[in-house]
């Protein structure tokens, strides 16, 4: 099960998640949200990172010039894409892409049709605007979705994931991964106590399954 911690701004809580076992460090590249961060401050908070350890990089609607230039300062090794991102935006990507979807049946399988299989995707909570930003601490109601549409695509859980509910994620959803942000904070601030045990949950449940 990978594990992905996303929305990291400080190198403590780098540290905390490569020590205690994530697979993937998210950065948000979004300038409207709380958790932005700039690509020189990731570049100096994971200067310490193993190279096993994958830096992905948070994007919303943004252009292939945006990303290649915070692509070579932050040295992301895979790309996020939270918006309604054009196919051709993500032919034209050097590196793995994540592409976010709302959870919805005819989303999910839009998606399906439109991206390759080597497009990781990520299920999140639709937004009630209707566009597909991220981050809210929100769950989706996992029984609406039709989980057979994804057989055969590798796709992580994510939308208000916690200590709490993950472990019955895994059980009933069966994901390549799992993503959490506001689920590890504590007062909008990345929790060290909450990272690590979100981290320790999964791996148990792994080997309990
Ligand atoms: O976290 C943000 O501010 C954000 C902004 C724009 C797009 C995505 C964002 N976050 C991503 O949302 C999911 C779910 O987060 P949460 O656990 O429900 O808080 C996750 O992939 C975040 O990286």
């Amino acid at each position: 099960m990978k594990i992905k911690i996303c929305g990291l701004k400080e190198q403590t809580h780098v540290e905390v998640a490569v020590q205690a076992g994530a697979d993937y460090l998210g950065f948000i590249f979004v300038p409207s949200s709380s958790r932005y961060i700039s690509p020189e401050k990731v570049a100096d908070i994971t200067k310490n990172v193993p190279k096993s350890i994958k830096k992905v990089g948070v994007f919303v609607n943004p252009t292939i010039v945006e990303i290649e230039r915070i692509q070579k300062i932050a040295g992301l090794d895979l790309i996020q894409l939270h918006g309604v991102e054009s196919k051709q935006l993500i032919k034209n990507i050097s590196q793995p892409v994540i592409k976010a979807i709302p959870a919805d049946n005819f989303l999910i399988k839009e998606a399906i049709a439109a991206y390759p299989t080597d497009t990781v995707l990520l299920l999140d909570t639709p937004s009630n605007s209707g566009a597909n930003f991220g981050g809210k601490g929100e769950t989706f109601d996992w029984d609406k979705v039709e989980w057979s549409l994804l057989t055969g695509r590798k796709f992580f859980i994510a939308g208000g994931l916690t200590n709490g509910n993950v472990a019955r994620a895994m059980e009933q959803l069966h994901p390549y991964g799992v993503d959490v942000s506001s689920g590890v904070e504590t007062s909008k601030r990345k929790d060290s106590k909450k990272i690590r045990a979100f981290i320790q949950i999964v791996r148990k449940e792994e080997n309990d399954e």
